[in-house]
């Protein structure tokens, strides 16, 4: 049975330093390490964090940087998850260049972008069981129990024979492009990332009742096929644990 790997943290910063082990750990034990960011608020301080505080503590040349999800707007569209993370860390730490930037073109037609990132992973990121398989998926947790862009009422993406998807926020109706379950259960380390009391409920209820709301959360389908899965929270989202 899959046992999570609770870290709870008293802020943003103790967080942040907290994943930036997990990451260094990884980068002492391989030559390259994979990675594939998300977006949302937990993401954003962790990159201020490392932009801040780890210029010289994080090998940066040695990380492949690739996305779990993307909204399908420009890449200067505040909506952008590429977007915030160049200005909340490529722009601000010059020793990752563009080769190491794997980005999801949210900009592109969503259809061609799928199997075009799909043909990216395939080019890049070693695979395991035929599938790619990254070596950290940082993933974040919608307040209505989504992870990567698969939401609830589209949780039938989650087992699609596809690397990536396209979605459709459910409120918004932006169309997304993101990773399927397959690709997000195939990593090494997968990394649950949330902060605040709007997450409690959720996280309790995947970490305590997971089975229960598989059908439900597609947060709750996460589960790794042979690696670690880690939750990275602050005391606010753990406060009902
Ligand atoms: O829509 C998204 O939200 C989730 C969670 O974001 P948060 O702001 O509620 O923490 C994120 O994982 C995903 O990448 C993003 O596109």
């Amino acid at each position: 049975m899959m046992k999570d790997i609770i870290n709870i943290y008293k802020d943003g910063e103790a967080l942040s330093e907290g994943f930036t082990k997990l990451l260094n750990d990884e980068l002492a034990q391989k030559e390259r390490v994979n990675i594939s960011l998300s977006g949302g608020t937990t993401p954003k301080t962790i990159f201020k964090y490392w932009s801040e505080k780890c210029q010289d503590s994080v090998d940066w040349r040695r990380l492949i940087f690739y996305w779990g999800d993307e909204r399908c707007v420009l890449p200067g569209n505040e909506n952008s998850n590429y977007g915030m993370t160049k200005e909340y860390l490529f722009n601000n730490v010059p020793a990752i260049s563009k080769r190491q930037i794997h980005r999801i073109h949210g900009e592109g037609e969503p259809d061609e972008e799928a199997i075009w990132y799909s043909n990216i992973l395939k080019g890049f990121v070693p695979y395991e069981n035929e599938i790619p398989s990254f070596d950290i998926m940082m993933l974040g947790l919608g307040d209505d129990g989504h992870t990567v862009s698969i939401f609830p009422y589209q949780i039938d993406l989650w087992d699609s024979p596809e690397n990536c998807v396209v979605a459709k926020h459910p409120e918004s109706g932006m169309t997304r492009i993101s990773l399927s379950g397959k690709v997000v259960n195939n990593s090494h380390n997968i990394a649950f990332l949330a902060m605040g009391k709007g997450k409690a409920e959720k996280v309790k209820q995947i970490i305590e009742q997971r089975d229960q709301f598989f059908d439900k959360y597609p947060a709750a389908r996460v589960n790794p096929s042979f690696g670690k899965l880690y939750w990275f929270l602050d005391e606010e989202a753990a406060s009902l644990l």
